[in-house]
């Protein structure tokens, strides 16, 4: 699985591709399991996900102001490309780091937790195994601090 390393004050989010190996030691090929981003169908199939959760984003009463005047297309292009690096997929992610670009939007718990969901359940419904949607789960956990403008509350 990618091990996905965040810099928690920057949000800056590196993945380290566990990246199936194609030859055995001495050289021979052997059986590999294929990236997250493999198995989703690669840059396309994210592209589909990324449209469909910003439809459902604002089509969200709460959600919706929270982007207005925003560049929609340019966010796309930058949501898309997380989202492939996050599933182990080449492409470089060259947009802001996640504290710098939600800084100052007040975004609350309630209101992460919201497009964490929409987020998962268009994966679900593109058919997204369980092992993926984890592995998702477990990124927007360790992202939230630098998003939400509100202290995030843990149990101890
Ligand atoms: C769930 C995890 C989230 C991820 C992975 C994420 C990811 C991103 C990315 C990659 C960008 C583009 C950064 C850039 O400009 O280079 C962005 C911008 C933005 N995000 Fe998020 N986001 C998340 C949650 C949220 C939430 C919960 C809200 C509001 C409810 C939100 C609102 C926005 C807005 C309005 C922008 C545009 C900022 C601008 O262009 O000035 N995001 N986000």
């Amino acid at each position: 699985m990618p091990r996905v390393v965040t810099a928690p004050s920057s949000g800056v989010i590196r993945t380290l591709p566990a990246g199936p190996a194609t030859h055995g030691p001495l050289g021979g090929s052997v059986t590999t399991t294929p990236s997250f981003y493999d198995q989703v169908g690669g840059a396309s199939a994210v592209g589909d996900v990324v449209d469909l959760f910003y439809v459902r984003v604002l089509d969200d009463a709460d959600l919706k102001p929270y982007f207005a005047g925003v560049d929609m297309p340019r966010l796309k292009r930058h949501m898309v490309v997380l989202l492939c690096s996050v599933l182990g997929g080449p492409e470089p992610y060259e947009g802001r780091d996640l504290a710098e670009a939600h800084r100052g939007m007040g975004i609350t718990h309630q209101h992460y937790a919201k497009v964490g969901e929409i987020l998962l359940s268009v994966m679900r419904e593109a058919g997204v195994s369980e092992e993926i949607q984890r592995h998702v789960v477990l990124t927007l956990d360790k992202v939230e601090s630098s998003i939400v403008a509100e202290p995030i509350e843990t149990a101890d």
